[in-house]
């Protein structure tokens, strides 16, 4: 398939005309709260969805949570200096996108970049309809998490895929995914660069000796045990960078953010410490990259600046310091670029992949597909993709149907439970009635 090859028709007047399709892109992200009224909606939306999370009863104790996480998160956003940072971040490197492809890529475009976000706005529903508006034909999603992970990529497919079911159920659009980037060569040398220029800021006799810490977001030890791919998608990423960067330094991997008891481990603040109890207090240099996002938010400007910088102070780090997030840097913008032209490259077959080696530099971020409905059901397994980029029919076997039915599993001992207990109840109150009359 190649799509953007010119389709050429004469019109009734008999003149000639070439037609391709009008291409889209659309950057999909998480969305952050927009002021401090919408904090409530924004993590109620969040704690209800059971993609992101899975509780009992979760209308109920998703609304408890959230109300009971508001006055933190409100105060979190306050001290950094505000709310919908995610927003802004997506909108301004969709629209540096946008103004890339259409000088990079003359022959997709001219392009339409839009962005959506999960739990704000623009959402799903507004951007389908923009979409269509703007007469797109072809649509390539580009989820903004390096790294998939059922409760970031995936509960942004699945939320757009029910609103292309409401707004475009005659499937208008067609679709591409790029399930995600973290192996792209473009985006491991930007990570490499970045971290290289944060260790030229320190002192040149102590730059061996800085300690390198990849945070990553944690996630439930659940989901990871029910196959979620993203904590063996960033230990993949970090051995990449280490391996590009080929330096001497200490480099550790930590999570951060964890919002309850069994989340993936060490934690980020817990390394600080073992670092400056190893290197004694007013000793220890760290260097902290943030590996699972690519703007700035809470998750940097609080977690990051605020409470592991606060926390490193304490425990005697000598000097902490953090990368910038790529926000608008045009060499991310760059990165973005590569990684759609290439997944372009992909579709059109001009990129051939023999082996499994040349196929892990495409993994993840170039399947062949026009069709988002087979995305829903998880990641596709990369041992299939290199069958399917060989043949044109597209048959997939869904890897994660087992997340599925593992859910279904605790729902239905949660359903047998109340029954259990409901019966039980029923059978005292008659018996008790009984005895009275
Ligand atoms: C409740 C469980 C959560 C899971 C699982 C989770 C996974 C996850 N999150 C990100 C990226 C971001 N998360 C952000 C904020 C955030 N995350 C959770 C919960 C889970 N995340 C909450 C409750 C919050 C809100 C924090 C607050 O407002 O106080 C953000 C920042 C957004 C912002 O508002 O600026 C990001 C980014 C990833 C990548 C991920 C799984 C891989
Ligand atoms: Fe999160």
């Amino acid at each position: 398939m190649s799509i953007y090859k010119n389709i050429k028709y004469i019109n009734e007047e008999g003149k000639l005309h070439r037609w391709k399709p009008k291409t889209g892109v659309l950057l999909l992200n998480i969305g952050s709260s927009k002021s401090e009224k919408d904090c409530l909606r924004h993590l109620t939306c969040m704690f209800t969805d059971r993609d992101l999370i899975q509780l009992p009863c979760q209308s109920i104790l998703g609304r408890i949570i959230a109300l009971a996480a508001r006055k933190n998160s409100i105060r979190k956003h306050k001290l950094v200096g505000g709310f919908s940072f995610v927003n802004y971040w997506t909108g301004v490197q969709a629209e540096m996108l946008r103004q890339y492809l259409d000088y990079h890529s003359p022959e997709t475009g001219p392009h339409a970049v839009l962005h959506c976000q999960r739990y704000s706005e623009p959402t799903a529903e507004d951007v389908i309809q923009e979409l269509l508006k703007l007469d797109v034909d072809f649509c390539v999603v580009f989820p903004l998490y390096p790294q998939y992970s059922v409760s970031s990529t995936l509960s942004n497919l699945r939320n757009l895929d029910r609103a292309i079911d409401a707004y475009d159920s005659n499937g208008k659009i067609k679709w591409s995914v790029i399930q995600s980037f973290n192996s792209h060569p473009s985006f491991l040398k930007l990570i490499a660069d970045s971290i290289l220029n944060t260790l030229n800021e320190f002192p040149e006799d102590e730059r061996n000796t800085v300690n390198i810490i990849f945070t990553a977001h944690s996630l439930p030890l659940s989901l990871i045990e029910q196959g979620d791919i993203y904590k063996s998608e960033i230990e993949k990423n970090l051995k990449k960078v280490k391996s590009i960067l080929g330096l001497p330094n200490n480099i550790y991997l930590s999570w951060q953010s964890q919002e309850g008891k069994k989340w993936i481990e060490p934690k980020t603040l817990d390394v600080i410490k073992s670092i400056t109890l190893m290197e004694g207090y007013g000793n220890a240099n760290i260097l902290v990259f943030p590996l699972s996002f690519v703007s700035d938010h809470v998750e940097t400007l609080y977690d990051i600046d605020v409470l592991q910088n606060n926390y490193a102070k304490e425990c005697g780090v000598k000097c902490f310091k953090r990368c910038e997030s790529f926000n608008d840097d045009p060499r991310f913008i760059e990165v973005l670029g590569d990684i759609f032209m290439d997944h372009i490259k992909i579709l059109n077959h001009d990129i051939k992949v023999t082996n499994e080696d040349e196929l892990d530099h495409f993994l993840n971020f170039a399947l062949v597909d026009n069709n988002i409905k087979k995305y829903i059901d998880g990641p596709i397994d990369s041992k299939k993709k290199l069958n399917q980029l060989h043949s044109n029919h597209s048959n997939h076997v869904f890897y994660n149907k087992s997340i599925e039915r593992v859910q279904w599993n605790k729902r239905y001992k949660l359903m047998l439970i109340m029954l259990f207990l409901f019966i039980t109840f029923s059978l005292f109150l008659i018996n008790y009635f009984s005895v009275l009359y």
